[in-house]
């Protein structure tokens, strides 16, 4: 463990597949409520199609340009899991492309997600692949490293551990540690059934608008002034 920026962990604790599934169909925007507000892939990072993304991370921290360590990622992690990339945010190279992507799909994997740019985004956005990325270049990338694989790395603002839960959609992605995982699933179904209630409240008519009501905001301290705007 002594070549510190150029190893290769490659054990990773996964969390059950049974508790990964329980995320399976739910908003990321009613996981993230359920995690107050925090736990997110900030938004520099978007969904280059509409596929869903669930799984657990294996996470790849590059070289900025470099996708060495990228490459051995896709041929080491395992179906289910999310390839993680950790670039820093580098929009110089790209660190992917569709040859790459092609072979995560063929070997099962369940998405990646890039801290930094990527190319051939028009085959990219037609994949059935959740793909994830902070920006496109043509510029390609490198392929000497260093880099290190199953570490704790950083991507979109927070930390991301091998291991931890992603669940993505349009609105971007949530990262749930396991030990969380089981409370945040239940809390969040919860919260995306009384959101279809609310749905099916505003169909009929009588949703409780009752804290938008004049006296709410006059109590609030609000002003209306009953002329036009001079
Ligand atoms: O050349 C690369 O490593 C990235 C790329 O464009 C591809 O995978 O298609
Ligand atoms: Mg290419």
């Amino acid at each position: 463990m002594s070549n510190v920026g150029f190893r290769i962990y490659t054990r990773v604790n996964r969390p059950a597949k049974e508790l990964v599934e329980q995320f399976k169909g739910l908003p990321a925007a009613n996981i993230a409520d359920e995690m107050n507000r925090l736990g997110c892939v900030d938004a520099r990072i978007k969904p280059l199609n509409s596929t869903p993304l669930l799984g657990t991370a294996f996470t790849v921290k590059a070289r900025a340009g470099d996708n060495l360590m990228f490459h051995k990622a896709i041929d080491m992690a395992q179906p289910g899991d999310v390839i993680v990339v950790d670039g820093q945010g580098d929009l110089t190279n790209s660190f992917t492309g569709e040859i790459m992507m092609r072979q995560v799909l063929k070997r099962g994997l369940a998405g990646v997600v890039v801290d930094g740019a990527v190319r051939d985004v028009d085959a990219l956005r037609e994949l059935p692949l959740a793909i994830y990325a902070a920006g496109a270049t043509p510029k390609g990338p490198y392929k000497n490293g260093p880099g290190e694989i199953n570490v704790p790395v950083s991507c979109g603002g927070i930390v991301i551990n091998p291991g931890d839960i992603l669940v993505g959609d349009g609105d971007g992605i949530v990262v749930i540690s396991p030990p969380d995982a089981a409370v945040v699933a239940q809390k969040a179904k919860t919260k995306q059934k009384k959101e279809q209630e609310t749905f099916r409240q505003i169909e009929a008519g009588n949703l409780d608008r009752s804290a938008y009501s004049d006296e709410a905001f006059k109590k609030m301290g609000c002003e209306f002034i009953d002329d036009y705007w001079k």
